[in-house]
């Protein structure tokens, strides 16, 4: 009694990029999907999700902040991740504040969560799968839950599907999993980050709004209206994982870059065949998508695109200097407003910059149009189209921050600092 104590772990998660898409589910609150799906993690040094949980006795109830700002946890998603975790919860002792911590006690106990991204939530850029990947991570570490990284995703996933993704850094696979409770519908390593690290990646943020239609109930549409997903599903993936795995495996840009494009327009196709359908892609994503087609057919080496539930564009490279080209192609279409910086216009990783000779807004203006576009209409240009550019790569899983001052809560308190 009169315990004031406060534990806390700080976890930061990267997020993913789906290269085959999971679009429906065949559990709605289990979150089970119709297909198996495969994704690249993106390096959390430019997007990422960081998470502190903390528990104390003298927290009524559980809270969570999310950028800042307290959001209810009484949704069913948050609530499933914090009984499964719960669920599995060991005991805890921390002699050094002379803390021991039952595994019963666990379930009366409450948790304060505070989350923040580095990038724009519910814009596309999967926020879902970083948070919930995160929340989950983080609340393993605190209640020195045991299972490993594959079990862990089963919960994440019942956040939000994508978020099982990114339990694990490089490529991973999402299997669907044929059980009626869930268990086997898990993630996967399939490669860490270090099998592929010549790839380069681009995101085109055309838009930072929050989106029309989320995933969710997109997708229940799909389920529900399209004959494109049934096929996609039963027919299509089956054959384009094998193919993917094989590609990742023997680095196989050109059979990589086909299955992803392919894969990313047949999802939009089952959002066009949904009823009523779904656009998530706009103009500026459409130009984007005839850009990279022109120059994959010219002599450029290719790049693969790929678009989530919403209009930005996450381009990949087969390397540096393919993404040096791709960027001054960009560039030179989609160049920043009057008012913008390339400093703030290209963020992430910009060594790039150098790579591509682009120091300044004088060397975009001073691009020449690319080689493959004869006619001269083709050339004209879109500034302000896109918001900004994201330049990353492939990266690592989860890890825990061991640095208090990376912490959100205020370890005396266990509010937001
Ligand atoms: N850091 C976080 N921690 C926990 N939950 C989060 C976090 N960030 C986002 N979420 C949850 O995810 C929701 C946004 O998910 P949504 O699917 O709408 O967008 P998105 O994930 O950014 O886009 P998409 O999944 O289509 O790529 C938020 O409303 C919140 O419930
Ligand atoms: C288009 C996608 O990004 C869909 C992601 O859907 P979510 O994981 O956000 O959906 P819920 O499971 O309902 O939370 C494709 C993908 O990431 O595979």
């Amino acid at each position: 009694m009169g315990e004031t104590w406060v534990l806390m772990k700080t976890a930061q998660t990267p997020t993913n990029i789906a290269v085959i898409k999971y679009w429906g589910k065949r559990d709605e609150s289990l979150i089970l999907p119709v297909n198996d799906s495969i994704s690249v993690t993106l390096d959390p040094a430019h997007l990422c999700t960081t998470t502190t949980v903390a528990v104390s006795p003298v927290f009524q109830q559980d809270r969570m902040w999310l950028n800042g700002k307290e959001i209810s946890l009484s949704g069913g998603r948050f609530q499933s991740c914090l009984r499964e975790i719960r669920r599995r919860a060991s005991e805890v002792e921390d002699k050094e504040k002379g803390v021991k911590i039952e595994k019963k006690d666990w379930e009366k106990l409450h948790v304060h969560i505070a989350s923040y991204n580095n990038f724009p939530t519910a814009a596309g850029l999967a926020s879902s799968a970083a948070g919930f990947a995160c929340l989950v991570f983080a609340l393993a570490k605190l209640m020195n839950v045991k299972e490993d990284e594959s079990q862990l995703s089963a919960i994440a996933r019942q956040g939000s599907g994508s978020a099982c993704r990114s339990l694990f850094g490089g490529f991973v696979k999402w299997i669907m999993g044929k059980e009626e409770d869930g268990s086997d519908s898990v993630a996967v390593q399939l490669v860490d980050e270090k099998h592929w690290d010549d790839l380069f990646i681009v995101i085109a943020v055309v838009s930072s709004r929050q989106k029309e239609t989320s995933s969710t109930s997109g997708m229940r549409e799909s389920v529900e209206t399209s004959l494109l997903l049934q096929h996609r599903a039963k027919e299509v993936v089956p054959k384009r994982i094998l193919k993917m795995e094989e590609a990742i495996k023997n680095h196989s840009f050109e059979s990589f870059a086909q299955l992803t494009c392919a894969d990313s327009n047949q999802f939009h196709a089952v959002c066009l065949d949904t009823c009523p359908p779904i656009f998530y892609m706009n103009d500026t994503s459409h130009r984007i998508i005839s850009y990279v087609e022109k120059w994959n057919r010219s002599e450029g080496s290719p790049v693969a695109y790929t678009f989530d539930a919403g209009p930005n564009a996450v381009l990949i490279a087969r390397n540096r200097k393919a993404a040096a080209q791709l960027l001054q192609r960009l560039l030179f279409y989609f160049p920043p407003k009057s008012d913008i910086d390339l400093d703030s216009y290209v963020i992430g990783d910009k060594s790039i910059l150098q790579d591509a000779g682009l120091e300044g807004l004088k060397d975009v203006e001073a691009l020449s149009p690319p080689p493959e576009i004869k006619e001269n209409a083709a050339a004209q240009k879109y500034p302000g189209e896109v918001s900004y550019f994201i330049c990353t790569r492939p990266g690592r899983g989860p890890v825990l921050l061991t640095n208090e001052n990376l912490a959100l809560l205020n370890p005396e308190t266990g509010l937001p600092k």
